[in-house]
């Protein structure tokens, strides 16, 4: 039995929140105060890196840190749902990573961009994914916050903006997304976004408790 079926047959698929939205939108805003509100409910997946561990990071803590090799190897064997290669290091979040986090008793959290959600859609046998869009009220409004929050460079924004346009034309695509969460004014925007993964944690581990 392949592992997308014994998955499957058990009713194993771990499962994920999968935030994403234009840079600047405000994801970690969000996020933030959501850590804070329920520190014990939610958490992210340690990934794979090739990079060398840094002085203070910690294998299995910060990353998994293993040899190109190794990566290679985990890519073949279909062990990861995406991966990319930056400044010449292999970087990836594999399906064991989100599965650990539910092992602890938390809902798994990926705040990944446009490639990273089609790369967790194409692997739905493996993962019960759930995606949450956060939008801006509009472009010119995420232009200032890019501007606002004066940690871009002019390119920078101008690069950002662009990929921004492509990923609301993903986002309006019927059933590209669960929910889409305007974020304008925040504590609007709170509300819902809670309310979404806070439901997400209740069906998952308070289902559980009444077996
Ligand atoms: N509803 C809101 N109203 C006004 N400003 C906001 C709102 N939400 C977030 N901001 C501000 O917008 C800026 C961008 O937010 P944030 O850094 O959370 O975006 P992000 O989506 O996480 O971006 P990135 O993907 O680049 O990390 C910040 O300065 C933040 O304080």
């Amino acid at each position: 039995m392949s592992e997308a079926q014994s998955l499957a047959v058990k009713g194993q698929r771990p499962v994920v929140v999968v935030v994403s939205g234009p840079s600047g939108t405000g994801k970690s805003t969000l996020l933030k105060r959501l850590f804070q509100e329920y520190p014990d409910y939610f958490g992210f997946s340690v990934s794979h890196t090739t990079r060398a561990p840094r002085p203070g990071e910690e294998d299995g803590k910060h990353y998994h840190f293993v040899s190109r090799d190794e990566f290679l190897s985990l890519v073949s064997q279909n062990k990861f749902i995406e991966y990319t290669e930056f400044s010449k290091n292999l970087y990836g979040t594999s399906i064991k990573a989100v599965k650990d986090v539910e092992d602890s008793g938390k809902i798994c959290i990926l705040d990944i961009e446009l490639q990273g959600v089609k790369a967790v859609k194409s692997k739905s046998s493996l993962l019960d994914a759930r995606f949450l869009f956060v939008a801006p009220p509009s472009l010119q409004v995420l232009e200032q916050r890019l501007r606002g929050r004066g940690t871009e460079t002019e390119e920078s924004i101008k690069t950002r903006l662009k990929v921004a346009e492509e990923e609301l034309g993903y986002a309006n695509q019927e059933g590209a997304h669960d929910l889409i969460i305007v974020n304008d004014v925040l504590d609007e925007a709170y509300e819902n976004f809670k309310a979404f993964i806070v439901e997400t944690y209740e069906k998952k581990f308070k289902k559980e408790e009444n077996l």
